[in-house]
């Protein structure tokens, strides 16, 4: 992509409205856009980031065994209705009625659709377990919407929904779901922290939230310092065995939300912090089966009600979480893995013919070797240049300019540690490929 031709509007200042750094930097890298309270337009390399992230997310949930729907955003009252969770909802659902009186809501979650669209099919015993996911706006009419789109209103979110034939098989989903958003969370270069946590409206009586250690976190959570140092990639548990070693072991290191936070419980080398609630699992039984009627004839012929859990990621929040996680005075500082672009190329004369001409081989070079590449050929100053590229933290820069193209050499950056290298074109790109 090239930044003379690319729709990036980023801004100098910072934004008045913006409380926490990674709103602040979401607005001045030209990432989003808002539409109204809690609503953003996702522009170009915002997009770009919110993909790479469910991309991720993804991968491990299909490598647990779940298997990728899409269902709608908007539900009918009905099914609400069913499960007892209509009036209970509140003020946070959107309630919409359609041109022939029909009472429709914004879907905020999908339990109840989802088991509707799972009795439906599934009679026997035989076709459990499931767990079945997608990744689906959803709508909350949060009375404060705030800190950009750490808590919108219509936001990205991941969420699964398991079945089982009983309550060990439940668990054992549980399990699954525990490791794969360890995973998921490690894969993108951020350590989220499972602790024991309310089930609120969501319901049931085993719950974890998945907390990300930041400053800015709205929650206020305790943990133990061994948590500091956990490698969840190292350890590779089977992904077809019972995972009960896997989750004694990551549930027995202290964590806590301040909901459950027992003092006496706590470790003696205890951090607390402020944390983002990134992910939400729960086991509720049959909360939901019962009221809609999810049963399966069982191995004796005798009906089951099925036994269920439910698994969200906020998707789109773990964008602003990433930042949070991963800034530095002079913007964001993506880890590779989800960076919208692994290589910035920055032509520091783009009158210069040489260096124009270089650039452009680079350029295409990097891009037929399948690098991600934002190449900056305008006309602006060099510091102009440099300053952008920091801000929207691409985690590798190439400069070419005069002085280098004499000396043979161009300049590798590497953003998080702002290591600089003066090299011969050909070491640069081998770095980078
Ligand atoms: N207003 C919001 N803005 C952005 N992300 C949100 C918002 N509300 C929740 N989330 C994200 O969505 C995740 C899951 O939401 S939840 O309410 O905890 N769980 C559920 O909705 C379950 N149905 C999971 S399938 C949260 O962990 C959080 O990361």
């Amino acid at each position: 992509m090239r930044m003379s031709t690319y729709f990036l509007p980023t801004l100098k200042e910072t934004p008045s409205e913006a409380q926490i750094v990674s709103h602040r930097l979401m607005l001045r890298a030209g990432m989003i856009r808002q539409t109204s309270a809690g609503i953003y337009a996702w522009l170009p390399l915002g997009w770009k980031v919110l993909q790479k992230v469910s991309q991720i997310v993804r991968e491990e949930q299909d490598r647990a065994g779940a298997q990728e729907l899409l269902m709608p955003t908007i539900q009918s009252a009905d099914l609400w209705k069913q499960s007892g969770r209509y009036e209970a909802y509140g003020k946070e659902m959107l309630r919409i009625t359609d041109r022939h009186d029909r009472e429709m809501l914004f879907g905020p979650t999908n339990e109840e659709m989802i088991t509707d669209i799972f009795k439906t099919f599934v009679k026997s015993y035989k076709d459990l377990p499931k767990n079945l996911y997608h990744i689906q706006w959803k709508f909350r009419d949060e009375v404060r919407p705030r800190f950009g789109i750490m808590r919108g209103r219509e936001f990205l979110m991941k969420d699964n929904y398991s079945f089982d034939l009983d309550a060990e098989g439940a668990r054992l989903s549980y399990r699954r779901m525990f490791l794969a958003y360890l995973r998921t969370f490690a894969r993108m270069g951020i350590k989220a922290i499972p602790m024991r946590a309310d089930t609120g409206p969501i319901g049931g009586d085993l719950s974890h939230e998945f907390i990300i250690l930041a400053d800015t976190g709205e929650s206020q959570v305790f943990c133990d310092k061994a948590w500091l140092d956990m490698d969840v990639l190292a350890d590779n548990p089977d992904a077809n065995g019972d995972l009960k070693d896997f989750f004694a072991k990551y549930t027995s290191i202290y964590a806590a939300t301040e909901e459950m936070h027992d003092a006496e419980k706590a470790p003696a080398d205890l951090v607390t912090a402020r944390g983002i609630e990134v992910g939400h699992i729960f086991y509720f039984g049959t909360k939901y089966s019962a009221p809609m009627g999810a049963v399966v004839t069982g191995p004796d012929g005798q009906p089951v009600t099925v036994e269920m859990g439910s698994y969200g990621i906020g998707v789109s929040r773990v964008v602003a979480a990433l930042i949070e996680a991963s800034h530095d005075d002079a913007g964001i500082i993506w880890p590779d893995q989800v960076a919208p672009f692994k290589v910035a190329l920055i032509n520091l004369k783009a009158d210069d013919a040489a260096c124009r001409t270089t650039c452009d081989d680079l350029y295409a070079r990097l891009q037929a070797a399948g690098v991600e590449v934002i190449y900056d050929d305008r006309s602006e100053r060099p510091g102009a240049k440099f300053a952008d590229m920091d801000l929207i933290g691409i985690p590798w820069q190439i400069t070419i300019g005069p002085r280098g193209l004499k000396a043979g050499t161009v300049e590798l950056k590497r953003r998080a540690s702002g290591e600089k290298l003066e090299l011969p074109l050909e070491e640069a790109l081998a770095k980078v490929t």
